[in-house]
């Protein structure tokens, strides 16, 4: 039987690396739905007509019409008559991700970028289909109303650290784990100081050393946020205090992660860097799907360097750590702030190192609230601190 799936984000770096592992695998993967953002009708209509998708969602309403001209353009080039019913539906609008989420399907692929991935990611999981999570921020500021929706084995991590933690940890028990060892390639500017830092530039925090992805995770490589994430994400999933989740640098992102265990084995998780071979076990979970992508190759010399993560040129882990630990509202209004910034340094707003110096201002001025001390976790709370923390780092930004 083939895996029935619906991916959100198809458009991206993850969608459509997902494809193309689809499309080498039309046995065992069948399209059923699609979503994007809408800055890519033509893509997002020919990736739908090609691999046959009936359902296509558009978040910008305003981008509706040129999907829906984009697909009829791409269904008369496949020789579609006039009225063909293999023409996809659209949805369009903001819940549009959310419907799709909710198709019945066995697996979501989560590839959308940012806190816009927690409604879809629970719409996925209270529908009860299994759900590959690239999307790390929608579990991150959810925190327990994600992990709580979810029934054990439904929520499958795709980022490549998890995936390897979840691969060393099969078949162990829990109470032989000691520690978990996250790797992070460093980024871009491995080895600089802070004042090294001062002046660099978006096309240089955009030219990652061993990955190709998307320009949010690509900068938040460089500032160590994305490491800052992966860390609290690696405590939701696997249920690990903090205390006992370390980063290591490792620049050349062969090892993906590591597991020691109590007796002092460590398990690792090597594999050149490529996203689909966590894509594949995401979608197939538990089951491999070979050939998904080069193993190691052991005719050369090879060697695997190791060091200690700089947190004084890089404080981003230390302070996602500091909101992880709070819990709560801590990581939504870290990952908020984070994601303004972000857009500020892209569009020449602000300074590379004011995108952790503002984020740490936002989550200080958040944790410092006696009355965020107080509140329960729930959605809303969630989704009014990511709003607040939107609009405080923005006016930070104006001010800085
Ligand atoms: N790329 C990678 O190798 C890795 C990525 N991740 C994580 O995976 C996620 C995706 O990253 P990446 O693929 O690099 O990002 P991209 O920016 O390349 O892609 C983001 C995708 O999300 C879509 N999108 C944006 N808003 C919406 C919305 N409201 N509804 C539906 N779709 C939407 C975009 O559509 P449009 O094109 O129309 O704007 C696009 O298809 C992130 O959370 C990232 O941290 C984790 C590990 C590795
Ligand atoms: C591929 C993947 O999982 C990314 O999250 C990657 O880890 C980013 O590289 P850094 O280690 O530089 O953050
Ligand atoms: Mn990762």
């Amino acid at each position: 039987m083939r895996k029935r799936v619906a991916i959100l984000g198809s458009t991206g770096s993850i969608g459509t690396q997902a494809l193309e592992l689809i499309a080498t695998n039309p046995e065992r993967f069948e399209v059923v739905a699609l979503a994007a953002g809408g800055g890519n009708p033509a893509l997002l209509a020919q990736q739908a007509i090609e691999f046959g998708v009936p359902l296509v969602a558009v978040a910008k309403a305003s981008a509706a019409e040129d999907v829906q001209l984009a697909l009829y353009a791409e269904a008369q080039r496949h020789g579609y008559e006039n009225g063909d019913h293999r023409v996809p539906r659209l949805l369009a609008g903001p819940e549009a991700a959310s419907d799709v989420a909710r198709v019945d399907c066995d697996v979501v692929l989560n590839g959308m970028t940012g806190s816009v991935g927690l409604l879809p990611t629970l719409a996925a999981l209270e529908a009860g289909t299994t759900l590959a999570l690239a999307n790390k921020e929608s579990l991150i500021i959810g925190g327990e109303l994600v992990t709580g929706a979810a029934k054990p084995g439904q929520l499958v991590p795709v980022d490549s650290e998890h995936s390897a933690l979840a691969q060393a940890m099969r078949g162990e028990r829990r109470e032989d784990v000691q520690r978990l060892i996250v790797t992070a390639s460093g980024g871009p500017f491995r080895g600089r100081t802070r004042a090294d830092l001062a002046n660099v530039t978006p096309e240089q925090a955009m030219a990652h050393p061993t990955w190709d992805m998307g320009p949010v995770i690509t900068i938040n490589s460089a500032t160590l946020v994305n490491k800052g994430l992966e860390v609290i994400e690696a405590n939701l999933l696997f249920d690990i205090g903090y205390d006992r989740i370390d980063v290591v640098v490792h620049p050349s992102s062969v090892v993906h992660s590591m597991v020691e265990f109590t007796d002092g084995s460590t398990m690792v998780q090597a594999s050149p860097p490529d996203m689909k071979l966590p894509i594949a076990l995401g979608l197939n979970w538990p089951d491999r799907v070979p050939g998904s992508a080069a193993a190691c190759d052991w005719t050369n010399p090879t060697t695997w360097e190791f060091f200690p993560l700089d947190n004084e040129a890089f404080p981003a882990v230390t302070l996602a750590r500091k909101a992880g630990e709070f819990g709560r509202t801590g990581p939504a209004v870290f990952n908020a702030a984070n994601e303004v910034c972000v857009d500020a340094f892209v569009a020449g707003h602000l300074d590379f190192l004011g995108i952790v110096d503002t984020v740490g201002a936002v989550l200080d001025e958040h944790l410092g609230d006696p009355d965020v001390a107080r509140q329960d976790m729930t959605l809303d709370g969630v989704l009014g601190a990511d709003a607040w923390a939107r609009t405080r780092a923005a006016q930070l930004v104006e001010q800085r």
